[in-house]
């Protein structure tokens, strides 16, 4: 009981459970007790005494509910501050919002927790409102003390009660004029100013309710603080009734508010930062709730009875909306979910699913903040031990249970007034006497600041080091693999020849599928001695032959190999794909690239080559239809010895997974800022946007059409030219995700929120961004019997065409527009200088045939199963953990829609989500504005999400 040893969690609301011994009254009665704690099991256990408790419980004999910490009637409210509340003290000092909240029925023990008194048995207690207000004061006296030049703190108070529905003024002075009985003379005395107002807070404009109208006094001593709340103690409506000989009609809310002002010497940029910490701490004892039938009361009681109970009733239906209740649903029965804070038993409204009904009370909206908001929230479920009261504290235990499972997203209230550059601040204040800095105090700034300077620097170099040690190894690494047997060099010119001669040697078509032979490949060879270095017909690295196919042109233009028209900017963004063919993989839905470990990474465009000046794309394709061939990363070289060629990174397969038997992740980087043209329409003017080379999309495949290499070649020159989408081109896509690397879009534009903890230390360059994944809902199915009938048996959502045949082009990827969902509305630049697949399809004489066909009817529109979108995003994110981490990526954000969110949870996939307000800059004509204002931002660190998607993958493997 009381133990200290649990951690605190900032994100959830703290529950403590308080049960007060039998009183006279009771005893006397003969009634007994019903509650005791159970140590083992942290439990609270409520005990049928009778035939009636035992139905209560539907016929169980005890009913537990676990809560962190559980006090008795041993216990005093010291106990549960030092547990509970003086951790909150400290935090407010850090700009944390703060709420004591003191609940349960009439006569459980309130007031005597929060405010204190004498006990059942006599005792006198110090309340938890006097605590804190000494507390606080002796936390201001120490922070006095270390003021430096230029900073402040004040500390002001006020008290209010919402008695009948309706805000008073707890202060002396105000109580006098505007008392309960003034407002119970009529609603036109009522409130006297006092009212509720919205106040923005944060950088994002997100609004609070706050009391306005209110007396505020300031203090400068505990005493003070001390004596003004018990003035207004006395001041608050008070009445006997059966249950209670001073029972609170009303709820009393206590505020303290701190305000600081700091000065701070800023880690980074030799700054002086004056920053404005404000606080408000909230010490809430609520009326309790009660049945008219039992307390007795009448008349005006009666009235107010019926206004505690209508605002708990508001205060249960948050809790059960914060706590997802309604989702799913825990507690039992419905029933169980209508019971009441309130006894009254009359139907808890079951509240709307994503609402949360804050506007239904009064009391609702003043401790919104305080109930899944930014505040640190503790809540004291005071609960009577008797047996008669079995039925409240029964339902007492399962709000506090539930309020257990809110969470809140504790934000500091800091505001930058000022920044300063310091050494210029410095030698102008040493001279300057007076009010300013003096001479020792400066240079403690100086020091604290070197200080600071030498720890950054330390550790930039051991990040650089770090950085340098890993580009050896992947320098070394890419040597060797340009050294390994089969690794080959063609130039644009060898390729078309060697191309043509594989054609002709096959009657003037490749066919699909059909293994070229090494004598073919060790003929051309032969007849070719001096081109390429490797053997051809050694193969490639996994010793099979392949296609190897980099495209040139002149520097700055593309040009596209189909037309040899040099119709798109260099900068625009690249493809890159990887294409299976028909017919292989026994594998795993998911299955990392290669045995030989992860693929070297690509050069960076500028690093290395200063852009991709001429490489238009790289496809590679393995002609060879083997089971569950592993398809392999392939390298081409950097020629030194050749200026025509241009080294290409090399194509990344990411992740590969099957649905159907054919599968193909392509990926596409952005090379430029220019690539972010669109993405930049969205940004404030001046936004810095990301280097180049650093957005990066997945697109997920599964039913690209059987072309043959060469049909592949000609549709993604297609696509290279701008001609087609990649979707035309090569199929629908059921899966597409958007990564910015190492952006700054993170924190500057897209999402402004105060960095949490868990990302110390994790540079804006550590960083990617998620900004899209889509998986639809339904994939094309290809309208073609003749191949359901040719192909094995596939499962009905996952058919895939024959060779030869037409797949429908038309699917919710193939015509990108603004409203696209693959990229969240953002059309990469390369998508929008896309025609329409159709108007441009039949320009392209060197088209394979089938890209020359019209588009056919969606006639096989086949549904997704979740499992498999689930299974799909998940493989997408893996992919995406996998580059990421090759980029040296270290966390990332999203916003994922919330279903997708609490899948992957479900999965294991371990996301946190950001703490708000966050601020989203997107204008409100972008597309699914609406969803990213009110979405959850996530993040995640890469490694873990790795592991635990290795996890699910591993799983899923097994399963297949
Ligand atoms: N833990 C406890 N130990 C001893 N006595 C207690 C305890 N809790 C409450 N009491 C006594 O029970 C009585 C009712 O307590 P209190 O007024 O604090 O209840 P309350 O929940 O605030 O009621 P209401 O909602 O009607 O205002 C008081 O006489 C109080 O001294």
């Amino acid at each position: 009981m009381a133990e200290d040893s649990k951690a605190i969690d900032f994100g959830g609301i703290q529950v403590c459970v308080r049960a007060r011994p039998l009183n006279d009254r009771e005893r006397e009665g003969g009634f007994r007790n019903c509650i005791s704690f159970d140590e083992a099991t942290q439990q609270v256990v409520l005990s049928a005494v009778d035939r009636n408790t035992l139905l209560q419980l539907r016929g169980q004999t005890a009913k537990g509910y676990a809560f962190d910490r559980r006090y008795g009637p041993e216990h005093t409210s010291d106990n549960i501050y030092d547990d509970c509340v003086s951790h909150l003290v400290d935090n407010l000092f850090k700009g944390y919002n703060a709420t004591v909240l003191a609940y349960g029925q009439t006569g459980s023990g309130k007031t005597l927790t929060m405010s204190g008194g004498k006990g059942i048995f006599g005792n006198s207690e110090t309340g938890i409102i006097r605590r804190a207000a000494q507390h606080i004061l002796a936390h201001v006296e120490a922070v006095q003390a270390k003021l430096k030049p230029g900073e402040s703190i004040s500390v002001r108070a006020y008290a209010l009660e919402l008695y009948n529905e309706e805000l008073h003024d707890l202060s002396g002075k105000a109580q006098r004029q505007q008392g309960p009985a003034a407002a119970a003379a009529g609603p036109q005395d009522s409130e006297g100013g006092v009212r509720i107002a919205e106040r923005p807070v944060g950088k994002d404009g997100r609004c609070i309710p706050e009391v306005v109208g209110v007396t505020m006094v300031e203090v400068a001593d505990a005493n003070s603080l001390v004596n003004f709340f018990a003035e207004c103690f006395d001041n608050r409506a008070v009445a006997a009734t059966k249950m209670n000989d001073r029972s609170s009609r009303s709820h009393a809310i206590y505020t303290v508010l701190i305000n600081r002002t700091l000065v701070d010497v800023s880690e980074v940029g030799d700054k002086v930062r004056t920053v404005r910490v404000e606080s408000r701490f909230n010490l809430v004892d609520l009326a309790g709730s009660e049945r008219v039938k039992r307390s007795g009361v009448t008349g005006a009681a009666f009235k107010e009875a019926v206004h505690i109970n209508g605002g708990l009733l508001a205060l249960g239906n948050v809790i059960v909306a914060l706590s997802g209740g309604h989702e799913d649903g825990p507690e039992g029965p419905e029933g169980d979910k209508a019971a009441l804070l309130t006894t009254g038993g009359s139907g808890a409204r079951s509240a709307a699913k994503k609402h949360i009904p804050y506007r239904d009370s009064k009391l609702t909206r003043l401790l919104q903040d305080s109930l899944g908001g930014s505040a640190l929230t503790v809540l004291i479920s005071c609960i009577s031990s008797c047996e008669a009261d079995f039925e409240e504290t029964n339902s007492t235990l399962k709000y506090a249970n539930r309020a257990c499972r809110i969470k809140n997203s504790p934000l500091a209230n800091k505001q930058l007034l000022l920044e300063e550059d310091l050494l210029p601040l410095l030698p102008a204040n040493a001279t300057a006497s007076g009010n300013t800095m003096s001479m020792m105090q400066m240079q403690m700034l100086l020091a604290e600041h070197n200080k600071m300077k030498e720890a950054r620097e330390k550790r930039e170099a051991e990040k650089k080091e770090k950085e340098e040690k890993r580009m050896a190894e992947l320098r070394a690494l890419r040597e060797a693999e340009t050294k390994a047997p089969g690794f080959q060099r063609l130039r644009m010119a060898q390729y078309d020849e060697l191309r043509k001669k594989l054609v002709s040697s096959h009657g003037g078509k490749l066919v699909k599928g059909e293994v070229i032979s090494d004598d073919t490949l060790a003929g051309f060879k032969k007849r070719n001695p001096s081109e390429g270095e490797g053997s051809l017909s050694d193969g490639g690295p996994d010793g099979r032959p392949h296609y190897l196919r980099p495209t040139s042109a002149g520097a700055g233009r593309v040009a596209s190999p189909v037309n040899g028209r040099s119709n798109r900017p260099a900068s625009a963004a690249r493809l890159y794909s990887n294409q299976r063919v028909r017919g292989s993989n026994a594998g795993s839905p998911w299955e990392t690239p290669s045995p030989s470990g992860r693929p070297p990474l690509a050069p960076s465009a500028s690093a290395t080559t200063g852009g991709y000046s001429s490489a238009a794309y790289t496809v590679l394709a393995f002609n060879q239809p083997e089971a569950d061939a592993d398809l392999q990363q392939q390298q081409v070289a950097e020629a030194a010895e050749e200026p025509e060629l241009v080294p290409v990174p090399p194509p990344q397969l990411l992740a590969r997974f099957r649905v159907n038997q054919n599968d193909t992740l392509a990926v596409f980087r952005a090379v430029s800022t220019e690539d972010f043209a669109d993405v930049a329409s969205l940004l404030p003017p001046n936004t810095a946007l990301p280097a180049a080379d650093k957005m990066t999309y997945l697109l997920a495949r599964l039913e690209v059409q059987n072309y043959s290499s060469e049909q592949l070649c000609a549709a993604l020159d297609a696509v290279a030219s701008g001609a087609v989408s990649i979707a035309a081109a090569v199929g629908p896509a059921v899966g597409c995700l958007m990564a910015t690397f190492g952006t700054s879009l993170i924190t500057d534009c897209i999402f402004d929120f105060e960095d949490p903890e868990q990302l110390a230390g994790v540079g804006l360059q550590q960083r990617l961004e998620l900004w899209g994944l889509q998986i639809p809902h339904t994939s094309i199915r290809p309208a073609l019997a003749a191949a359901d009938r040719s192909a094995p048996a596939q499962p009905a959502r996952a058919a895939s065409p024959s060779p030869g045949e037409v797949t429908p082009r038309h699917s919710s990827f193939s015509q990108p527009s603004s409203s696209s969902p693959a990229t969240g509305g953002r059309r990469s630049s390369a998508h929008s200088q896309l025609a329409p697949a159709g108007s441009l399809l039949s320009q392209q004489h060197s088209l394979p045939q089938q890209l020359q066909e019209q588009p056919q009817p969606q006639e096989n529109v086949t549904c997704w199963s979740s499992a498999d979108r689930l299974n799909v995003s998940i493989g997408l994110m893996y992919a995406l953990c996998n580059l990421a981490k090759e980029l040296g990526a270290a966390a990332g954000f999203c916003v994922p829609r919330p279903q997708l969110l609490r899948r992957w949870l479900q999965s294991g996939v371990k996301m946190k989500q950001v703490s708000p307000p966050t601020k989203l800059i997107y204008p409100p004509s972008a597309h699914d504005y609406t969803y990213y204002k009110s979405s959850t931002v996530a993040y995640f660190l890469v490694d873990e999400v790795k592991e635990s998607l290795g996890k699910v993958l591993s799983m899923l493997k097994q399963a297949s």
